[in-house]
């Protein structure tokens, strides 16, 4: 378990903003090199984070070398189907940002043995030297990934059943009916997640505002997945102004950065 946990939290005015602080921090991590390893996450919150990465690629950031790992997909859902997170990782990952396809990784979630292809995704991330980099979102119950309330704060890559609420905020892809979301998905474990070298959180909205108090200052437990982010050694949690309306110790964040340059040696974490 990492002993030297930090999470830094900034507040921005809006969802443009998240995204082009989030997309500055990974373009910081592709530019160091020379293989980086990303995680990245499917939902509307990282939409506008690939949105600017693409526009950094498109004015010369080098990603030919960098691999791309998803925390989750479906079960049930052919890969071709327009909903399933590989589909959804191609068209608003991979080639928005123009990443080398065969460098992307989405958990397969159509195996005939799961629990193998669990494993072997797991095998794949440790081959790639680990991830660098994980972007997330967050559920409106605290998930990340698919890991719903009640997950095991170690668990690894592994079959999930998704909580009926997920199911309901999902239905929006999905015709507007819960129904014809799948019950099951195949999600990177909470313990995948924080093996992950750097954590990137990114929420928006206040659908969200619940999520970020508590994963952030709330009690740590398998009730709210996000929580778990606690026990890192470096996150980032980069919210809206709609999404941090419920952090009860927002004067102090803001105090902390107007105070962030007077350190002769200023540090990356300043309210973490
Ligand atoms: N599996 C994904 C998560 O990785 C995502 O963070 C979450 C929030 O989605 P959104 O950003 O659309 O609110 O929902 C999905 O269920």
């Amino acid at each position: 378990m990492p002993y030297a946990a930090r999470m830094e939290i900034i507040v921005l005015p809006d969802a443009d903003a998240v995204g082009r602080h989030a997309a500055g921090i990974i373009a910081e991590t592709i530019a160091a090199g020379p293989q980086p390893v990303i995680g990245v996450a499917t939902g509307s919150s990282p939409l506008a984070t690939y949105r600017e990465l693409a526009a950094l690629a498109a004015r010369g950031l080098d990603v030919s070398r960098t691999t791309a790992f998803a925390l989750d997909e479906y079960v049930g859902l052919e890969p071709g189907h327009p909903q399933s997170y590989h589909a959804v990782i191609d068209r608003e990952v991979t080639r928005r940002i123009r990443l080398d396809p065969a460098r992307v990784h989405v958990p397969d979630g159509s195996a005939d043995h799961l629990e193998a292809a669990c494993t072997a995704y797991e095998d794949a991330i440790a081959a790639a030297g680990g991830v660098d980099i994980q972007l997330l979102g967050v559920g409106a119950n605290g998930h990340i990934g698919f890991n719903e309330p009640g997950s095991s704060l170690g668990s690894s890559t592994r079959v999930k059943t998704l909580a009926p609420g997920t199911r309901r905020d999902n239905a929006r892809f999905f015709g507007g009916d819960p129904e014809a979301v799948p019950i099951h998905c195949v999600t990177q474990g909470i313990g995948t997640i924080l093996r992950a070298r750097r954590l990137l959180l990114v929420a928006t909205g206040a659908a969200k505002a619940d999520a970020v108090a508590t994963l952030s200052e709330g009690p740590l437990g398998a009730y709210c997945p996000a929580t778990a982010l606690q026990l890192h050694p470096d996150t980032t949690v980069v919210v809206d102004e709609a999404a941090a309306a419920k952090l009860t110790l927002r004067e102090y964040y803001d105090f902390a950065r107007d105070h962030a340059n007077d350190l002769s040696r200023p540090s990356r974490f300043t309210n973490g």
